[in-house]
Protein backbone atom coordinates (compact mmCIF):
# COMPACT_ATOMS: atom_id res chain seq x y z
CA UNK A 1 0.00 0.00 0.00
CA UNK A 2 1.02 3.64 -0.42
CA UNK A 3 2.52 4.92 2.17
CA UNK A 4 1.03 8.45 2.09
CA UNK A 5 -2.70 6.81 2.46
CA UNK A 6 -1.38 4.57 4.63
CA UNK A 7 -0.33 7.18 7.38
CA UNK A 8 -3.48 8.76 6.80
CA UNK A 9 -5.85 6.11 7.41
CA UNK A 10 -3.57 4.56 10.72
CA UNK A 11 -5.93 4.98 13.85
CA UNK A 12 -3.20 6.64 15.90
CA UNK A 13 -2.18 6.51 19.35
CA UNK A 14 -0.02 9.26 20.68
CA UNK A 15 1.82 8.90 23.59
CA UNK A 16 4.18 11.82 23.81
CA UNK A 17 2.42 15.87 23.63
CA UNK A 18 2.71 18.25 25.72
CA UNK A 19 -0.74 19.98 26.33
CA UNK A 20 1.16 23.47 26.63
CA UNK A 21 3.17 22.66 23.39
CA UNK A 22 0.22 22.52 21.67
CA UNK A 23 -0.94 26.64 22.35
CA UNK A 24 -0.72 27.65 18.50
CA UNK A 25 0.12 31.27 18.16
CA UNK A 26 -3.36 32.55 17.09
CA UNK A 27 -4.73 31.02 20.23
CA UNK A 28 -1.88 32.62 22.79
CA UNK A 29 -2.20 36.11 21.45
CA UNK A 30 -6.36 35.39 21.58
CA UNK A 31 -5.61 34.32 25.25
CA UNK A 32 -3.28 37.06 26.16
CA UNK A 33 -6.01 39.66 24.96
CA UNK A 34 -8.88 38.01 26.54
CA UNK A 35 -6.88 38.19 29.48
CA UNK A 36 -4.56 41.07 29.19
CA UNK A 37 -1.46 39.95 29.45
CA UNK A 38 0.97 41.43 26.96
CA UNK A 39 3.17 39.69 24.67
CA UNK A 40 6.52 40.64 23.91
CA UNK A 41 6.26 40.01 20.40
CA UNK A 42 3.55 42.40 18.14
CA UNK A 43 1.77 39.57 16.07
CA UNK A 44 1.31 36.05 15.12
CA UNK A 45 3.90 36.16 12.66
CA UNK A 46 6.62 37.61 14.82
CA UNK A 47 6.29 35.07 16.97
CA UNK A 48 6.51 32.24 15.07
CA UNK A 49 9.50 33.91 13.52
CA UNK A 50 11.14 33.32 17.09
CA UNK A 51 10.23 29.86 16.74
CA UNK A 52 14.19 28.73 16.04
CA UNK A 53 15.52 26.83 18.54
CA UNK A 54 19.13 25.76 18.99
CA UNK A 55 18.85 23.27 22.23
CA UNK A 56 16.21 22.07 24.32
CA UNK A 57 16.73 25.19 26.77
CA UNK A 58 15.71 28.00 23.98
CA UNK A 59 12.87 26.21 22.67
CA UNK A 60 11.89 26.07 26.89
CA UNK A 61 12.23 29.64 27.37
CA UNK A 62 9.47 30.12 25.58
CA UNK A 63 7.30 27.69 26.03
CA UNK A 64 7.55 28.25 29.48
CA UNK A 65 6.81 32.46 28.12
CA UNK A 66 4.26 31.16 26.38
CA UNK A 67 2.41 29.67 29.30
CA UNK A 68 1.69 33.38 30.62
CA UNK A 69 -1.36 33.64 28.66
CA UNK A 70 -3.10 30.76 30.42
CA UNK A 71 -5.07 31.84 33.32
CA UNK A 72 -8.38 30.66 33.60
CA UNK A 73 -10.33 26.83 33.58
CA UNK A 74 -11.87 27.97 30.53
CA UNK A 75 -8.39 28.76 28.35
CA UNK A 76 -7.20 25.05 29.85
CA UNK A 77 -10.38 23.68 28.29
CA UNK A 78 -10.23 25.43 24.95
CA UNK A 79 -6.23 24.55 24.53
CA UNK A 80 -6.80 20.82 25.08
CA UNK A 81 -10.29 20.83 23.00
CA UNK A 82 -8.50 22.75 20.49
CA UNK A 83 -5.45 20.04 20.42
CA UNK A 84 -7.96 17.00 20.44
CA UNK A 85 -9.90 18.32 17.38
CA UNK A 86 -6.65 18.82 15.74
CA UNK A 87 -5.23 15.30 16.35
CA UNK A 88 -8.89 13.85 16.21
CA UNK A 89 -8.85 15.24 12.47
CA UNK A 90 -5.64 13.11 11.67
CA UNK A 91 -7.46 10.20 13.06
CA UNK A 92 -5.69 10.13 16.46
CA UNK A 93 -7.71 7.51 18.63
CA UNK A 94 -5.86 7.77 21.95
CA UNK A 95 -3.65 10.65 23.29
CA UNK A 96 -1.83 10.20 26.57
CA UNK A 97 -0.90 14.01 27.61
CA UNK A 98 1.44 15.51 29.58
CA UNK A 99 0.45 18.21 31.75
CA UNK A 100 3.04 20.65 33.82
CA UNK A 101 1.62 21.96 36.77
CA UNK A 102 4.25 23.60 38.26
CA UNK A 103 4.74 25.93 35.25
CA UNK A 104 0.93 27.22 36.58
CA UNK A 105 1.04 26.84 40.39
CA UNK A 106 4.12 28.99 39.91
CA UNK A 107 2.17 31.85 38.48
CA UNK A 108 -0.33 31.60 41.01
CA UNK A 109 -3.11 29.99 38.98
CA UNK A 110 -4.27 27.10 41.24
CA UNK A 111 -3.74 23.51 40.55
CA UNK A 112 -7.61 22.80 40.27
CA UNK A 113 -7.92 25.44 37.56
CA UNK A 114 -5.09 23.52 35.40
CA UNK A 115 -6.66 20.77 36.10
CA UNK A 116 -10.46 20.89 36.30
CA UNK A 117 -9.90 22.56 32.41
CA UNK A 118 -7.98 19.82 30.78
CA UNK A 119 -9.86 17.31 32.07
CA UNK A 120 -13.54 19.02 31.34
CA UNK A 121 -12.25 19.18 27.92
CA UNK A 122 -10.92 15.18 27.50
CA UNK A 123 -14.28 14.14 29.20
CA UNK A 124 -15.27 16.25 26.05
CA UNK A 125 -13.02 14.60 23.26
CA UNK A 126 -14.25 11.41 24.25
CA UNK A 127 -17.98 12.46 24.17
CA UNK A 128 -17.84 14.37 20.64
CA UNK A 129 -14.65 13.05 18.87
CA UNK A 130 -14.69 9.61 20.29
CA UNK A 131 -10.97 9.87 21.08
CA UNK A 132 -9.83 8.74 24.19
CA UNK A 133 -7.62 9.50 26.59
CA UNK A 134 -5.05 9.33 29.75
CA UNK A 135 -3.70 12.27 31.74
CA UNK A 136 0.38 11.99 32.74
CA UNK A 137 1.26 14.62 35.55
CA UNK A 138 4.98 15.50 35.04
CA UNK A 139 7.59 17.40 37.39
CA UNK A 140 9.87 20.08 36.09
CA UNK A 141 13.13 18.31 36.85
CA UNK A 142 15.30 21.76 36.69
CA UNK A 143 13.12 22.41 40.48
CA UNK A 144 13.41 20.65 43.07
CA UNK A 145 12.42 17.59 44.87
CA UNK A 146 10.51 19.77 47.55
CA UNK A 147 8.45 21.24 45.13
CA UNK A 148 8.08 18.09 43.10
CA UNK A 149 6.42 16.86 46.60
CA UNK A 150 4.41 19.61 46.86
CA UNK A 151 2.87 18.82 43.70
CA UNK A 152 2.14 15.16 43.86
CA UNK A 153 0.31 16.51 47.54
CA UNK A 154 -1.59 19.09 45.36
CA UNK A 155 -2.51 16.43 43.00
CA UNK A 156 -4.24 13.79 45.53
CA UNK A 157 -7.65 14.42 45.41
CA UNK A 158 -7.44 13.92 41.59
CA UNK A 159 -5.25 11.14 41.26
CA UNK A 160 -8.13 8.50 39.98
CA UNK A 161 -7.74 10.54 36.55
CA UNK A 162 -4.10 10.84 36.18
CA UNK A 163 -2.70 7.49 35.19
CA UNK A 164 1.13 8.09 35.76
CA UNK A 165 3.87 10.72 36.29
CA UNK A 166 6.78 12.04 34.25
CA UNK A 167 9.54 14.18 33.92
CA UNK A 168 10.62 16.37 31.63
CA UNK A 169 11.69 20.03 31.47
CA UNK A 170 15.84 20.87 31.31
CA UNK A 171 17.69 17.15 31.30
CA UNK A 172 21.28 17.92 31.35
CA UNK A 173 22.39 18.30 35.18
CA UNK A 174 18.78 17.16 36.37
CA UNK A 175 19.46 13.29 36.22
CA UNK A 176 16.56 11.04 37.30
CA UNK A 177 18.09 10.01 40.72
CA UNK A 178 17.19 13.45 42.13
CA UNK A 179 13.67 12.37 41.88
CA UNK A 180 13.54 8.84 43.21
CA UNK A 181 11.71 9.59 46.47
CA UNK A 182 8.71 11.27 44.62
CA UNK A 183 8.32 8.91 41.99
CA UNK A 184 8.52 6.01 44.75
CA UNK A 185 5.80 7.84 46.63
CA UNK A 186 3.80 8.27 43.38
CA UNK A 187 4.07 4.51 42.75
CA UNK A 188 2.71 3.50 46.13
CA UNK A 189 0.12 5.83 45.26
CA UNK A 190 -0.88 3.46 42.40
CA UNK A 191 0.51 5.46 40.11
CA UNK A 192 2.87 4.45 37.06
CA UNK A 193 5.86 6.08 35.85
CA UNK A 194 7.58 7.23 32.61
CA UNK A 195 10.41 9.79 32.34
CA UNK A 196 12.10 12.02 29.18
CA UNK A 197 15.52 10.50 29.30
CA UNK A 198 18.37 10.43 26.87
CA UNK A 199 16.92 13.16 25.15
CA UNK A 200 19.75 16.16 25.39
CA UNK A 201 21.14 13.48 28.51
CA UNK A 202 23.57 10.48 28.06
CA UNK A 203 22.26 7.09 28.50
CA UNK A 204 23.28 6.81 31.57
CA UNK A 205 20.14 8.94 32.44
CA UNK A 206 17.91 6.11 30.77
CA UNK A 207 19.37 3.70 33.36
CA UNK A 208 18.86 5.92 36.15
CA UNK A 209 14.57 5.88 34.65
CA UNK A 210 15.09 2.54 34.40
CA UNK A 211 16.76 1.35 38.00
CA UNK A 212 15.54 4.06 39.98
CA UNK A 213 12.23 5.49 38.93
CA UNK A 214 11.15 1.91 37.52
CA UNK A 215 9.37 3.95 34.40
CA UNK A 216 6.93 2.07 31.63
CA UNK A 217 8.29 3.84 28.88
CA UNK A 218 11.01 6.23 28.19
CA UNK A 219 10.34 9.44 26.68
CA UNK A 220 12.68 10.27 23.94
CA UNK A 221 15.58 7.82 24.70
CA UNK A 222 17.25 8.29 21.31
CA UNK A 223 20.85 8.66 22.85
CA UNK A 224 20.36 5.04 23.78
CA UNK A 225 21.96 4.48 20.44
CA UNK A 226 25.26 5.24 22.22
CA UNK A 227 24.92 2.14 24.88
CA UNK A 228 25.13 -1.11 23.19
CA UNK A 229 24.26 -3.06 26.32
CA UNK A 230 21.66 -0.79 27.09
CA UNK A 231 19.68 -1.09 23.69
CA UNK A 232 20.02 -4.75 24.18
CA UNK A 233 18.32 -4.32 27.62
CA UNK A 234 15.66 -2.31 25.93
CA UNK A 235 14.87 -5.05 23.22
CA UNK A 236 14.72 -7.82 26.37
CA UNK A 237 12.32 -5.75 28.29
CA UNK A 238 10.77 -4.35 25.28
CA UNK A 239 10.93 -0.99 27.07
CA UNK A 240 8.82 1.72 24.51
CA UNK A 241 10.60 4.76 23.52
CA UNK A 242 8.30 7.58 22.57
CA UNK A 243 10.62 9.21 19.95
CA UNK A 244 9.22 12.76 19.10
CA UNK A 245 11.24 13.23 15.71
CA UNK A 246 10.50 17.02 14.29
CA UNK A 247 11.04 17.40 18.29
CA UNK A 248 14.72 16.24 18.07
CA UNK A 249 15.55 18.16 14.74
CA UNK A 250 14.11 21.57 15.74
CA UNK A 251 16.21 21.38 18.98
CA UNK A 252 19.14 20.56 17.25
CA UNK A 253 19.69 16.74 18.25
CA UNK A 254 19.78 15.55 14.69
CA UNK A 255 21.15 17.78 11.62
CA UNK A 256 18.44 16.73 8.71
CA UNK A 257 15.79 14.76 9.31
CA UNK A 258 17.30 12.13 7.16
CA UNK A 259 20.18 12.31 10.27
CA UNK A 260 17.29 10.71 12.16
CA UNK A 261 17.68 7.31 14.24
CA UNK A 262 14.16 5.94 13.97
CA UNK A 263 15.13 3.59 11.23
CA UNK A 264 17.99 2.31 13.16
CA UNK A 265 15.40 2.01 16.22
CA UNK A 266 13.02 -0.13 14.25
CA UNK A 267 15.53 -1.96 12.82
CA UNK A 268 17.40 -2.96 16.24
CA UNK A 269 14.30 -4.09 17.55
CA UNK A 270 13.40 -1.66 19.68
CA UNK A 271 9.19 -0.90 20.68
CA UNK A 272 9.76 3.08 18.98
CA UNK A 273 6.63 5.20 18.36
CA UNK A 274 5.98 8.10 16.98
CA UNK A 275 4.63 10.83 18.66
CA UNK A 276 4.43 15.11 18.56
CA UNK A 277 6.25 16.60 21.32
CA UNK A 278 5.47 20.29 20.76
CA UNK A 279 3.19 20.19 17.49
CA UNK A 280 2.61 24.02 17.83
CA UNK A 281 6.28 24.99 18.47
CA UNK A 282 7.73 22.35 16.11
CA UNK A 283 5.99 22.66 12.97
CA UNK A 284 3.48 19.63 13.15
CA UNK A 285 1.22 17.23 14.56
CA UNK A 286 1.15 13.06 14.21
CA UNK A 287 0.71 13.30 10.41
CA UNK A 288 3.40 15.40 9.83
CA UNK A 289 5.90 13.66 12.14
CA UNK A 290 4.79 10.31 10.32
CA UNK A 291 5.25 11.35 6.48
CA UNK A 292 8.42 13.87 7.51
CA UNK A 293 10.44 10.12 8.90
CA UNK A 294 8.89 8.23 6.07
CA UNK A 295 10.13 10.57 3.39
CA UNK A 296 13.35 11.09 4.57
CA UNK A 297 13.82 7.77 5.91
CA UNK A 298 12.35 5.94 3.73
CA UNK A 299 9.87 3.96 5.89
CA UNK A 300 8.24 1.09 4.31
CA UNK A 301 4.59 0.39 5.10
CA UNK A 302 5.39 -2.37 7.33
CA UNK A 303 7.54 0.24 9.59
CA UNK A 304 4.43 2.16 9.52
CA UNK A 305 2.51 -0.87 10.98
CA UNK A 306 5.26 -1.42 13.62
CA UNK A 307 5.15 2.21 14.63
CA UNK A 308 1.12 1.97 14.71
CA UNK A 309 0.82 -1.28 16.96
CA UNK A 310 4.17 -0.40 19.69
CA UNK A 311 2.05 2.39 19.99
CA UNK A 312 -1.23 0.58 21.20
CA UNK A 313 1.39 -1.88 22.78
CA UNK A 314 2.57 0.75 25.45
CA UNK A 315 -0.14 2.78 25.33
CA UNK A 316 -1.73 2.69 29.48
CA UNK A 317 -4.58 0.78 28.08
CA UNK A 318 -6.58 -2.42 29.19
CA UNK A 319 -5.83 -5.73 26.71
CA UNK A 320 -9.60 -5.41 25.74
CA UNK A 321 -8.97 -1.85 24.13
CA UNK A 322 -5.72 -2.85 22.73
CA UNK A 323 -7.13 -5.31 21.21
CA UNK A 324 -9.67 -3.89 19.63
CA UNK A 325 -7.28 -0.85 18.26
CA UNK A 326 -4.24 -3.80 16.54
CA UNK A 327 -8.03 -5.13 15.07
CA UNK A 328 -8.59 -1.27 13.38
CA UNK A 329 -4.40 -1.21 12.59
CA UNK A 330 -4.96 -4.44 10.22
CA UNK A 331 -8.34 -2.71 8.73
CA UNK A 332 -6.25 0.17 7.91
CA UNK A 333 -4.23 -1.52 6.18
CA UNK A 334 -6.23 -3.96 4.11
N1 LIG B 1 10.88 18.02 24.56
C1 LIG B 1 10.84 18.35 25.85
N2 LIG B 1 11.83 17.93 26.66
C2 LIG B 1 11.81 18.23 27.95
N3 LIG B 1 10.86 18.95 28.53
C3 LIG B 1 9.85 19.39 27.77
N4 LIG B 1 8.77 20.13 28.06
C4 LIG B 1 8.07 20.31 26.95
N5 LIG B 1 8.68 19.71 25.91
C5 LIG B 1 9.80 19.12 26.40
ZN1 LIG C 1 8.53 15.91 25.71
Amino acid sequence: MDTGILIERLPKVELHVHIEGTLEPEQLFAFARRNGVSVRYPDVEALRAAYRFHDLQSFLDLYYEGCAVLLAEQDFYELTLAYLRRAAAQGVVHTELFFDPQSHTHRGVAFATVFDGISRALAEGERSLGITSRLILCFLRHLDEADAFDTLRQAEPYLDRIVAVGLDSSEVGHPPSKFERVFAAAREHGLLTVAHAGEEGPPEYIREALDLLKVSRIDHGVRCLEDDALVERLVAERMPLTVCPLSNVRLGGFAEMRDHPLKRLLDRGLCATVNSDDPAYFGGYMTENFTATQAALGLTADDILTLGRNAIEAAFLDADARERLLARVAQSAA
